[in-house]
């Protein structure tokens, strides 16, 4: 479970930090002293610290030197009351993560903490090479999946900014992780900021900060990300929707390692290694004047490409179980493996959303079965219909599965809802082959199986059936299905 230490002597202020995680799986210590505090860093070693400026027995800026001292990557947090946001922001070039006013606004606050636990948990957790038996590693033996590891491990000594193209979905984010572990920089910070998600207007001011007066609303100055990041790592998800203006000021930063704040005039050094990463297609986005070639340029000097999922299917069956294994786990559930018939689904199908969506299927038919062994049944619900690969196999194709096989197994494995799931197997099959024969043709086939069109036409979403041929005529078309 994440642990947040709270250094504070207002009992109130501890009293809300608890109240606000009481459900969120966060144990909360709180301090009131920063002898206090000092003592709770080295004896629980929290993943983030929440650290008042003004404390009985000295300045909150005390302990936080000592925190940088022994782990400057540990994320903490400033409560300032009115008056001290320059020692605040004083405190944020040292690396501090960001901070709080007095007084909280608890929806701020639990949006930040948010933040700084991800961030903990990304410089915490190292991504690794394959043969690295550690932690959260990139997963797959395919010739593409193995060169993309030779390059990060290439580029991540060398002191290269790095763009990472690929799919939604793919891994970038990964790869970005294990360039970090990997580099030189892998004791400092790592932050990483998603330019899609930040409203067109404050990217700017969050990369490269703001001194009062900047614009509408900027009454402070503030601290942007690669001040805050020192000389760590930053990580540019999303450029392509890096709005012009900011790609100008990046651009510069690029080529004389200096910016200025928003509506300042000083420049600023900075020593922060590069990574940027997109899934969109950047030379489209140069041809229609949204991306500056001179950046991209300046960008792509070292470019690795994280292949989609469909080109390396041979790693499917290794991350499944390696999903299968991390979910069953954190559910608790004693989640065995896959009936043969779902890696066969797994390798027909396209995944359009790449490792995630794979992730995301396997974790949900974990969650939602009740045995030992994940069927085809469990899955076919969780991946999209409309990619041709998943559908049925043909009428006249090898049968998708053994009945009384499928059922012995179910029986020997000690599963539940055996009945319904049976059933829903049976009625698959029969269902998918009269629609074979009928060469898609729904009336003919309600006729064959003697239940109504509308009936059909719900088992078809229910079982997730779709053809290859369906002849839909007008009447078809004009129905409604229940
Ligand atoms: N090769 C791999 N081995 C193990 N896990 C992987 C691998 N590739 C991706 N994953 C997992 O898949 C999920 C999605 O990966 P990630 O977030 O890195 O993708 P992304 O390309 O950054 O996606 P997006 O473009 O949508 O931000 C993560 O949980 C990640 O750990």
């Amino acid at each position: 479970m994440p642990k947040l230490l709270v250094v504070d002597d207002e009992a109130i202020i501890c009293h809300s930090f608890r109240k606000v995680f009481a459900s969120a799986d966060v144990e909360v210590i709180t301090a009131g002293t920063v002898a206090e505090g000092r003592h709770r860093v080295a004896a629980d070693r929290p993943d983030v610290v929440v650290l008042d400026l003004q404390l009985p027995d000295g300045a909150g800026t005390e302990l936080f030197s000592y925190i940088r001292e022994t782990d400057p990557k540990r994320p903490v947090i400033f409560i300032t009351a009115h008056g001290t946001t320059d020692t605040a922001i004083e405190a944020m070039k040292r690396g501090a993560f960001d901070y709080l006013n007095k007084p909280l606004d608890l929806e701020g606050m639990s949006q930040l903490l948010g933040r700084a636990f991800e961030a903990a948990r990304v410089m915490r957790d190292p991504a690794a090479l394959p043969d690295d038996p550690t932690t959260d590693r990139i997963l797959g033996r395919t010739p593409a999946i193995q060169d993309m590891c030779k390059q990060i491990g290439r580029v991540a000594g060398q002191d290269v900014n790095v763009l990472i193209l690929g799919e939604s979905g793919t891994g970038k984010e990964l790869v970005a992780r294990a360039i970090y572990t990997h580099s030189r920089r892998a004791d400092r910070p790592f932050l990483a900021i998603n330019c899609a998600a930040i409203p067109e207007g404050l990217v700017e001011s969050e990369l490269f900060g703001h001194e009062p007066g900047a614009f509408t609303g900027a009454d402070r100055q503030r601290v942007g990300k690669f001040e805050q990041c020192g000389d760590g790592t930053l990580l540019l998800d999303e450029i392509g929707d890096m709005p012009t203006a900011a790609q100008a000021k990046m651009l510069r930063l690029l080529q004389e390692q200096r910016f200025e704040r928003v509506g300042g005039s000083q420049p600023i050094a900075t020593r922060v290694r590069v990574l940027a990463s997109t899934n969109q297609d950047l030379d489209r986005l140069i041809a229609a004047g949204k991306f500056r070639n001179d950046l991209y340029y300046r960008l792509k000097v070292v470019t690795i490409r994280v292949p989609p999922l469909r080109e390396r299917k041979d790693d499917i069956p290794e991350l499944a179980h390696h999903f299968l294994f991390r979910y069953a786990r954190e559910a608790g559930k004693d989640v065995r493996g896959f009936a043969p018939e779902v890696l066969d689904l797994f390798q027909n199908y396209s995944w359009p959303g790449n490792v995630r969506q794979l992730e995301n299927c396997v974790q949900a038919a974990v969650y939602q079965i009740s045995g030992r062994t994940i069927h085809p049944t469990d899955v076919l619900s969780l991946i999209d219909p409309d990619t041709p690969q998943a559908q049925p196999p043909a009428a006249d194709g090898p049968p998708a599965f053994d009945l009384v096989r499928t059922i012995e197994r179910m029986l020997r494995d000690g599963e539940r809802d055996v009945h319904a799931r049976v059933v829903a197997l049976v009625e698959r099959e029969l269902i998918a082959r009269t629609l074979g024969q009928t060469n898609g043709h729904q009336a003919q086939a309600s006729d064959i199986l003697g239940i109504n069109r509308t009936t059909l036409r719900r088992k078809l979403r229910e079982l997730n059936i779709t053809l290859d041929k369906v002849v839909t005529d007008r009447a078809e078309t004009d129905d409604v299905v229940s």
